[in-house]
């Protein structure tokens, strides 16, 4: 079995001793290496094996907890998809049937849907500005995408956008790798994890993420979960690993533990 670094092995034996478990993955930095175009990016297909192994096994729950949507989510992540699968950053759920009840999504009100309108015009200006900067949409939000753009350029954008959409109350801005998303929802990804160790109960949450957004995950764990952070950079979580390229070892390692 390859090595994980002592201290990581350590808080993960930790953290597999308890019954009842939930390993919640981020997808892009995490379980995909980050891609140009967000429509090419894949799951390492070892991360994704093992994510499966590992929710098959006796008092473990698995969860994707994204900032894509749902359908972008599917349509880059292969069969069989988790069981829970938080989407948009918390705007959409996806439950098995026994806990359907405990998520009614809410849709858009008129005003929300007033409010996407504008911010998806004022995005389309900025995009339309610059070569190579361009929008992905989503249910309740519109992300600029500046990844492919020259530096200069994606900067300006961003800066741009930013400006643009801070005279518009109840919009929620959240700057990620290359990309500022602007959302008429409120959740985060902190909201949802709290929300799914609430409802299903679990003695302790493994959260392993890697952007600026899933801080907000690492925030809401307590001493009993663990957190670890994809990649250097200032984080709340208490661990790291390098790369997607070193999820697999850490689910492998986790998975011996469980047996
Ligand atoms: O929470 P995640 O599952 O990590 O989703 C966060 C955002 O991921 C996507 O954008 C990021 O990945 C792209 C593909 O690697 C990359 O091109 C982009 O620069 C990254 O920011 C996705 O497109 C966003 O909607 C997600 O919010």
């Amino acid at each position: 079995m390859p090595e994980l670094d002592p201290e990581l092995h350590a808080a993960l034996s930790g953290f597999a001793a308890h019954q009842k478990i939930l390993v919640a993955l981020d997808f892009d930095g995490t379980m995909s290496p980050i891609v140009d175009r967000p429509e090419d990016a894949r799951p390492l297909p070892e991360s994704a094996e093992l994510f499966e192994q590992l929710r098959q096994l006796p008092g473990v729950f698995a969860a994707l907890v994204s900032g894509r949507n749902l359908a972008s989510l599917a349509q880059v992540y292969p069969e069989p998809m988790p069981e829970f699968c938080i989407g948009s950053h918390g705007a959409e759920r996806q439950v098995p049937e026994t806990f359907k009840a405990s998520w009614v999504e809410k849709p858009l009100s008129a005003e929300q849907k007033n409010l996407l309108a504008q911010v998806t015009a004022e995005l389309a200006v900025v995009a339309d500005r610059h070569a190579e900067v361009s929008l992905e949409y989503k249910p309740s939000a519109t992300v600029l995408h500046v990844r492919r753009a020259a530096p200069q350029a994606g900067a300006a954008a961003l800066h741009e956008a930013k400006t643009a959409l801070q005279p518009l109350a109840g919009v929620k801005l959240l700057e990620g790798k290359a990309v500022l998303e602007a959302s008429v929802h409120q959740g985060d990804k902190g909201e949802s994890l709290s929300w799914l160790k609430h409802l299903l109960q679990v003695d302790a949450v493994l959260f392993i993420g890697d952007d600026v957004t899933d801080e907000n995950g690492f925030k809401v764990l307590d001493s009993t979960d663990l957190g670890v952070k994809v990649g250097s950079g200032p984080t709340a979580a208490t661990h790291h690993i390098a790369s997607p390229q070193d999820l697999p070892v850490l689910l492998q390692n986790l998975i011996s533990m469980r047996h």
